[in-house]
């Protein structure tokens, strides 16, 4: 019997990655107890995958067309997968957010990326690599905790709304700005990513500086990154900036996964007119060859989750920003999967 749907499962492809369920190694269980039911029990290859509902009725479907199944339940798990060795001990994928122009929401995109994997049920950190401005800490609720270090003397990261995460703000008196030259933020960039005890992890998101600096440059020697993703607006001028932080991450050879067009449009609360205040759509004038990962709408609430130190993903989940952040968490999500397949053999043993 389990080979007949074993059979039926391998007609079932991934909607994203374009391959049977069975070939990926997806299929944890597969079989029918003495009242018809079967059993399948699917790996996803992220907790935040887009196609979970297509890929249920897909199950279903195929399923239900083998001899002598009466019912079909589908359970899913999942395993992110790494496209060869872990970008660290313990953590899968970093995955880095950067934009070219300060004050374009980077932080809250980064905010909100992380909360809303971590509410999909992935492991996941977030690293303020943002010394000269880090915002993190305060958007997470945690603008006055202290790092403390483990017995093995490595940093303890910080918790807040599922999220692993550190944050300069942490480390120095508050209000206090830094004054660090290239070397020593080098080192303290190599700390915070090398010497603390993150744990496993599937995604260290790291919320880089605005623009192409020492900072972004260290991370990617230090590291073997994922890849990054560009924060704009639909300005010309973030536009212009932006294009110079794709060329950084080109040189650097950082996968470009997406690009977040933030503050898109404001929909007026009280008429419900649409206003796009900054243009729109313009992220799309940065190349066909990056994904766009989702439009942001402008959102006072939005802005107001985040000083108040709750990600809007989890204060309002049903406001459109948050939608749309949520989108762009699983659209990412869905990109590295894709990225980690293409380095794994075409036939995977099933785990
Ligand atoms: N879509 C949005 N709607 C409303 N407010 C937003 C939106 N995105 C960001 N903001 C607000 O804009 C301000 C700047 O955002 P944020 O700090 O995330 O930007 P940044 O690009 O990280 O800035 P910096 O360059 O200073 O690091 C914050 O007050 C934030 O709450």
């Amino acid at each position: 019997m389990r080979e007949a749907l074993m059979a039926a499962l391998s007609t079932v492809n991934d909607p994203e990655l374009h391959r049977d369920l069975v070939s990926l190694g997806m299929i944890e269980r597969a079989e029918v107890d003495e009242s018809g039911v079967a059993h399948v029990k699917v790996n996803l290859t992220t907790p935040a995958c887009p196609l979970k509902g297509k890929i249920e009725a897909d199950v279903t479907e195929a399923v239900m067309a083998v001899p002598g199944v009466a019912r079909v339940a589908v359970t899913f798990g999942a395993v992110v997968r790494t496209p060869g060795q872990p970008a660290l001990p313990g953590v899968k994928h970093v995955i880095l957010v950067g934009s070219g122009k300060g004050g374009v929401g980077k932080s809250s995109v980064a905010v909100n990326l992380a909360a809303s994997l971590a509410r999909d049920g992935a492991r996941t950190g977030l690293l303020d690599a943002d010394v000269y401005g880090p915002s993190v800490a305060h958007m997470m609720g945690m603008g006055s905790a202290k790092i403390t270090a483990n017995a093995e003397r490595k940093m303890l990261p910080l918790e807040a709304h599922g999220v692993r995460f550190l944050s300069m703000a942490n480390l120095s008196p508050a209000g206090q700005a830094l004054v660090w030259r290239g070397p020593m933020l080098h080192s303290a960039i190599q700390q915070f990513v090398k010497d603390a005890a993150w744990g496993e992890l599937d995604y260290l998101i790291v919320d880089l500086p605005p623009g192409t600096g020492d900072v972004q440059l260290s991370l990617t020697q230090t590291i073997q990154v994922t890849g990054a993703v560009i924060v704009t607006t639909p300005q010309d001028v973030a536009l212009i900036d932006a294009a110079r932080a794709i060329d950084m991450f080109r040189k650097a050879s950082v996968p470009v996964l997406g690009i977040v067009e933030n503050m898109s449009y404001f929909v007026a609360p009280d008429t419900g007119l649409t206003y796009d205040l900054f243009g729109r759509g313009g992220s799309r004038k940065l190349g066909e060859q990056f994904p766009l990962l989702g439009e942001v709408p402008i959102d006072v609430e939005l802005r107001s989750d985040a000083d108040q130190g709750t990600p809007g993903v989890l204060a309002h989940p049903d406001s459109a920003a948050s939608r749309a952040l949520q989108g762009v968490a699983r659209a990412l999500a869905g990109q590295i999967s894709i990225r980690s397949l293409a380095s794994l053999p075409d036939q995977l043993t099933v785990v």
